[in-house]
């Protein structure tokens, strides 16, 4: 499976900030809860995933990416990164350790709290992503080139295989589904983030 976009120069613009911007706690709390359940379905698919990132992919977007089995990136103009520090918010757990889980809690922790967006270059010097290409075709062609490696490979020791190494993220967000709900609830309801998101919208329009 390749997940990429129909956009010219967004891969994925991250989660929708106006969801967060004076929330209403029920819809939040849905919206939360599919965010969730998605990430969880997406991260422990049966299916090989590439991600061909053909634009900018910050936050959300690069959980998405970080999240499926290989990442193909088109340079050099593009940025992907976990920036919610950048917004005043912060990732939650689970992001977190899907991003130690791909390139070591150092990288991430100095990369998570400065909220760091990195080129395409830059990413895959510290391992973000796998492999650059100067254009959105050779990207897809790449990603289908890798996904290839699977038909020589058992879909069952392939899928216990990612089981085995992604389940303690897994496990955790299961565990705890309703406290990271709960975090989420709470802090964005707090007046200094919903101002830090008010400044951050504005800032993004033109
Ligand atoms: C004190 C304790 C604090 C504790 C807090 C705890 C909180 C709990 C945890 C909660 C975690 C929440 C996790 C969130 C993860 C996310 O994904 S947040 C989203 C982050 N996304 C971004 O920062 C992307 C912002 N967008 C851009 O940088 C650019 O738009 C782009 C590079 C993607 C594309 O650039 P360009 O093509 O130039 O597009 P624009 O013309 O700028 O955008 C068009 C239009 O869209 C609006 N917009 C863009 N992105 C978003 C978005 N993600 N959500 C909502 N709206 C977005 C942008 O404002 C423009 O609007 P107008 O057309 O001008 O109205």
């Amino acid at each position: 499976m390749i997940l990429t976009s129909g956009l010219q120069k967004v891969f994925c613009a991250g989660l929708d900030i106006t969801e967060f911007y004076n929330p209403n706690p029920d819809r939040l709390s849905k919206f939360w809860t599919t965010l969730q359940d998605t990430w969880l379905s997406l991260y422990t698919t049966s299916f090989p995933t590439v991600s061909v990132i053909n634009g900018h992919s910050p936050a959300g977007g690069c959980l998405f990416a970080m999240s499926c089995d290989y990442r193909v990136m088109v340079g050099p103009n593009y940025t992907i990164g976990l920036n919610e520090t950048k917004l005043g918010i912060v990732a939650p757990k689970w992001f977190q350790d899907t991003m130690v889980a791909v390139i070591g809690q150092r990288k991430a922790e100095v990369s998570l709290t400065t909220g760091k967006m990195y080129t395409t270059d830059e990413a895959l010097q510290i391992g973000l992503i796998d492999e650059s290409l100067p254009d959105a075709n050779s990207a897809l062609k790449k990603g289908t080139q890798f996904l290839n490696n699977f038909q020589k490979i058992s879909p069952w020791a392939y899928k216990m295989t990612k089981d085995i190494s992604r389940q303690p993220t897994v496990q955790w967000l299961i565990d705890n589904k309703q406290k990271d709900l709960d975090f989420v609830i709470k802090y964005m309801q707090s007046p200094t983030v919903q101002k830090n998101l008010e400044l951050y919208l504005q800032s993004l329009k033109k």
